[in-house]
């Protein structure tokens, strides 16, 4: 009797054949296995693999649209993949709480709500009480320093203290995770090294695993524990750079022997990628 085989089983079974060979490393903190995203029919990721380290800062770089926003928009849940599982300690991202700062924080906050009403938006929504509400805000106003009245509109705020405020909304719930994408692409000089301190200092102080898209060699380097180097599309991992220089990091840092010399190999492996 001939045998019918269904394809799409044999490729489901074929697949979990290979998400079952790749065990997690002990540190991993978010799994991806079988990572697969096609744009109009053209393969942008395939059967991809990655493990991202708990309580780390993983910078994602590589070539201009390899795929690095698609990657962390998926991670995050923001788009679906076409195929493969992402896992946060072995859950999904329904039992996960994450945190998302979008690149662009002129579209991020409420408009029509004050800068206080934009942090405590979400902790509302997770139906947290007044007053835990207020001493949350309080808790994330005096971690970031702020000296401008959080009872202003986001039309009143300069970029930088809208940026703040995206920042600290993320953090309000005490995500697990959280995603920054071009956290630093609109903002001064000044705002990013205040952006930076603050952002070692958030992660040092939670413990959150911290995810960031940057197209800046320098800023994917300065707050990384780890670079991961994409390579051009059908995007695969080129590399993960560790970057180990001890925190926290300062403008001074960035003329560290150590930083130099990561920032040199990342810059070599992006070149012979683009050459590839
Ligand atoms: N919704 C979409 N529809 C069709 N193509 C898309 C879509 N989103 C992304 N792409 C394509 O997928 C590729 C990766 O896009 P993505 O924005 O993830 O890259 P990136 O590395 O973040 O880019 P950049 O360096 O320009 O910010 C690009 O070629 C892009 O045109």
């Amino acid at each position: 009797m001939k045998t019918t085989i269904d394809e799409s089983a044999l490729l489901s079974a074929v697949e979990s054949v290979s998400v079952a060979l790749r065990p997690a490393r002990p540190d991993a903190h978010v799994t991806i296995r079988g990572l697969s995203k096609a744009f109009a029919g053209k393969p942008l990721y395939s059967d991809f693999n990655l493990d991202l380290p708990r309580g780390k800062i993983v910078s994602i770089f590589g070539p201009n649209g390899c795929g690095k926003s698609t990657l962390m928009n998926m991670i995050a849940g923001l788009l679906k993949p076409d195929a493969g599982e992402i896992l946060f300690d072995g859950k999904s991202l329904k039992d996960t709480r994450i945190g998302y700062v979008f690149q662009n924080y002129r579209d991020a906050l409420f408009p029509w709500i004050t800068a206080w009403d934009n942090i405590a938006y979400p902790l509302r929504r997770a139906r947290m009480k007044d007053d835990e509400v207020k001493a949350r805000v309080a808790e994330l106003a005096a971690l970031f320093e702020i000296r401008f009245d959080l009872q202003r509109y986001p039309y009143e705020l300069s970029g930088g203290q809208m940026q703040t405020v995206c920042i600290m909304r993320a953090l309000a719930t005490r995500p697990e995770v959280m995603f920054l994408d071009e956290p630093f692409s609109a903002l001064d000089f000044e705002m990013t090294l205040f952006i930076r301190d603050k952002l070692q200092e958030a992660q040092a102080a939670t413990g959150v695993t911290m995810v960031i898209v940057s197209h800046d060699l320098e800023d994917a380097v300065f707050l990384a524990d780890r670079i991961l180097l994409l390579t051009r599309r059908p995007t695969r991992i080129a590399e993960i750079v560790p970057f180990e220089l001890p925190r926290p990091r300062s403008a001074e840092s960035t003329a560290d022997p150590e930083f130099v010399r990561v920032k040199a190999h990342t810059l070599e492996v992006f070149r012979r990628e683009m050459n590839a």
